[in-house]
Formats: structure tokens, C-alpha cells, sequence
């Protein structure tokens, strides 16, 4: 049995999903794949036998992306797998923000003896909010949670505006056609009451959200940050809402620097964390995972380009390789100068790596042997994998 190793609690859904395929979870043999959520995988050791990592969610920053990538280990997530549940906590984080509800229950509950009735009714202006309707939205990442959160406040009969420059054909039209389009993250900051960050983790976006950044937004204006704790510089978060240049800050990433401030509130990351998206995540994450190990379909990698093929031959062998010139003429000549015919050949490139996958039907033992060792010295290719197809 392939064994496949797991950090965090992964949901039932995705495990069972692995041993109803014949997987073992957490056995003695070396691991073929990895089933993670957030374990930081910087500074841990990958077994050579791996070939696979899969993040049962969207933010892929814990795993060591270009160090494996040149190791053929391919790396994936699930895509809006835990959107809705982040959508809904920012849409709640929306409410905190604009109405006084954390205190109000803490009053509630503190009241002790007396009229209890009155003592609250009496205080309840202190706990006077505002309401959405009809103030600014800013959205800054309009991908698989910015456009959720984007189009429900719409619903809330919020004014909203976003900004992603990365939407394409494919991407854009999730995004409701009443939300503003914003050609600069400036116009977003100095126009919205409220902003809400939804991009990933990557080097361009550390402290994406600076002190500079702050400074261009409304003093009345709440900032909420469910992405990842580095987007938002908290440093200066904390000394805008000192200077009253913010007026509050919701993050779903604890930082001691903003503990016990009370403009601040913090959730224990929490926005991926209900039963649905676990799940949902999960069964994806351990799709994603069976389909690569079994056919070498790509499905939502995020270091090599996606090939998804009905396998319909025998055989097949996946190739990862540089996206360098000359790769596709080398692997076909390779296989050519060794009898073996090509059904079909699919090649994809992203980036720095490409994936060429090759259908065979007629494979002898030695040319298969041949293939496994012998295509891996064609300088460039990274990694060389046959598949074989049990339902032919
Ligand atoms: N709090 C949680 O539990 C939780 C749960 C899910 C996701 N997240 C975080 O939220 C992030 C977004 O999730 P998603 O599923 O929407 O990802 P996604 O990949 O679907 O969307 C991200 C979007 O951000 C855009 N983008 C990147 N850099 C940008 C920038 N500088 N300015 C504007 N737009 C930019 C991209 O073009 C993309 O459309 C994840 O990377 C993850 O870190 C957190
Ligand atoms: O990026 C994500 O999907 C979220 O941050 C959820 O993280 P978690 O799986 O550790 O809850």
C-alpha cells in the first residue's frame, strides 16, 4: 500500500476517501505523498520518496515551493475549497467592525445583581453602532474568497470596490458587475470605510499593507485582515489606530504586538475552520492527491502547469521538466530512438518548469526500465514517472 503522511487534523471526509483507495495513513514505509494544512514545512526534512504534497486549503506559504519544485515534487491546493467559510467570518468580522457587539455581550455578561433589566437598558446607548448599508467596501484580492466577499456585500447594499490586477478572462466573472473596479490600491484605501485583504502570502506581498499604505485611508475606516498574518504590517497598524489615523483592526492572525488593544480584535486563525470547508477541502486535497500519484493528471498544482487527460492507454509516463527550449524535441526523439510509439503527447509549461505527459499502449519491460532511468539524464528533466493503467 502507498503510505501517505498527514500533519494536522485533516477531515475524516479526505482520509476515508485515501484508504478506501488503497492508501495507509501515517505507516511505517517511506511516504509517497503529504496531507497537510499549516504545519510549516521550512524546516522540516522531505523524504526522497516523496512525490507529492497536497495543502487541504488556499494558502500554500508554510511549504518550501522552489526548494521542491526543482526535486519534482509536485505541489497542489484546494482553490476555493474553504472560501464560503472565510466569506462568512469576514462578513461577521464586518459587523464586529461596525457594531460594538464584543463589548456589548462582555457588558451583558458582567452585569451582576441589581435590576439587571435596567442596568443594561439604561446603558445600551454606549453600545450604539453604525450599519453597512450605503458605506464603501475596499476589497483588495478578488480571487476565490475576494469575490465571494465582494458580491455578498453587495447583497448588505454596500458600495463596493475592488482591486486585483491578476483577474483574468476565466477569474473576473465571479466578480458581480455593480463592484467598481479600481485601477491602483490607493484608489481603494483612501475611498472605502472598511477594507478587507484577501491576497496570498507571497514575497510581493509582505507588509503589502505599510505604514505608507495606512496613511491613504480614511482615520473612521476599519481594516480587516483574514489572509495571512506578514500582508498587514501590524507594527503600523497598531500605531495608526494609537495616532487615530484607523479606527479598528480585525485579524484572523494572533500577533502579540496588537494584544489587548481595544481596537483590535483577533480570531486564532479560524476563517478555514467549519466542518463544511474542512471537509470540502479535504475530499479535494485527497483527490488531487490519488489522481497525480495514479495517472499523473495535474489538478490545481501550484509549481508545475495542470495536465488533466482521460488516461484511455495502457501506459503512460509524466515528465517534469525545465521550461527550457528543445525539451519536447529531446523526449519525442527519446522515444523514437527506442521503437516506442507515442499515442498521444501533452506538454504545458508555467513559469520556470513544464510538464510532458506521454500516452503509450505498446511498452515492453525493457523499454520500460529504460525509460525510468535513461530519460532522467536528457539535461533538464527533473523527474521522470510511469503510470500504468489497471483498467486496460
Ligand atoms: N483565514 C483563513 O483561515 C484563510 C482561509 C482561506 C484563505 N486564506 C488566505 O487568503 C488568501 C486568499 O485566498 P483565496 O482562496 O481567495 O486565493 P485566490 O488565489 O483564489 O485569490 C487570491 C487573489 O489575490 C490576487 N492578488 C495577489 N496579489 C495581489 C495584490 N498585491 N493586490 C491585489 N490582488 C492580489 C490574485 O490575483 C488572486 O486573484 C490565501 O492565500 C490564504 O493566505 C485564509
Ligand atoms: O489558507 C488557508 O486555507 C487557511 O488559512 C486555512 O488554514 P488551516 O487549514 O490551517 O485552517
Amino acid at each position: 500500500m502507498t503510505n501517505i503522511k498527514t500533519y494536522n487534523a485533516i477531515s475524516s471526509k479526505g482520509l476515508d476517501y485515501l484508504k478506501a483507495h488503497h492508501y495507509e495513513i501515517n505507516g511505517n514505509d517511506a511516504p509517497k505523498g503529504i496531507l497537510l494544512r499549516s504545519q510549516n514545512l521550512h524546516d522540516e526534512p522531505i523524504d526522497d520518496n516523496v512525490r507529492a504534497i497536497v495543502r487541504a486549503g488556499a494558502g500554500f506559504n508554510n511549504i518550501p515551493v522552489e526548494e521542491l519544485s526543482k526535486r519534482g515534487i509536485a505541489i497542489f491546493n484546494t482553490p476555493g475549497g474553504n472560501a464560503n467559510a472565510v466569506k462568512e467570518l469576514t462578513i461577521a468580522s464586518l459587523v464586529l467592525a461596525a457594531r460594538p457587539v464584543v463589548g456589548a455581550i462582555q457588558f451583558a455578561n458582567d452585569t451582576r445583581g441589581g435590576d439587571v433589566s435596567l442596568r443594561t437598558e439604561s446603558n445600551k446607548g454606549g453600545y450604539r453602532g453604525t450599519e453597512l448599508a450605503g458605506k464603501k467596501l475596499g476589497v483588495i484580492g478578488l480571487g476565490n474568497v475576494g469575490s465571494k466577499v465582494a458580491n455578498t456585500a453587495l447583497a448588505l447594499d454596500m458600495d463596493v470596490i475592488g482591486y486585483d490586477p491578476g483577474l483574468n478572462a476565466n477569474t473576473a466573472w465571479r466578480v458581480d458587475r455593480h463592484i467598481v473596479h479600481a485601477r491602483s490600491v490607493e484608489e481603494v484605501l483612501e475611498q472605502a470605510d472598511y477594507v478587507t485583504v484577501h491576497i496570498p502570502l507571497e514575497e510581493k506581498n509582505r507588509y503589502f499593507i505599510d505604514a505608507d499604505k495606512l496613511h491613504l485611508m480614511k482615520p473612521t475606516a476599519a481594516l480587516l485582515n483574514l489572509s495571512r498574518g506578514g500582508i498587514v504590517d501590524d507594527e503600523a497598524a497598531k500605531e495608526a489606530l494609537d495616532n487615530d489615523q484607523l479606527r479598528v483592526y480585525i485579524t484572523d492572525f494572533a500577533d502579540s504586538v496588537l494584544f489587548d488593544n481595544p481596537k483590535v480584535i483577533i480570531t486564532p486563525h479560524i476563517g478555514g475552520s467549519t466542518i463544511e470547508a474542512e471537509d470540502t477541502s479535504a475530499l479535494m486535497a485527497a483527490r488531487q492527491l490519488d489522481e497525480y500519484l495514479t495517472t499523473g493528471n495535474i489538478v490545481n498544482s501550484v509549481n508545475y502547469p495542470d495536465i488533466n487527460e482521460p488516461f484511455t492507454t495502457k501506459y503512460r509516463v509524466g515528465i517534469i521538466h525545465e521550461n527550457v527550449p528543445n525539451m519536447l524535441g529531446q523526449i519525442s526523439k527519446f522515444f523514437g530512438d527506442h521503437n516506442i510509439n507515442i499515442e498521444q503527447l501533452s506538454n504545458r509549461a508555467v513559469g520556470n518548469y513544464a510538464y510532458t505527459m506521454v500516452a503509450i499502449n505498446d511498452f515492453t519491460e525493457e523499454q520500460q526500465e529504460l525509460v525510468k532511468t535513461a530519460l532522467d539524464e536528457i539535461p533538464h528533466v527533473i523527474l521522470t514517472r510511469r503510470y500504468v493503467n489497471p483498467r486496460i
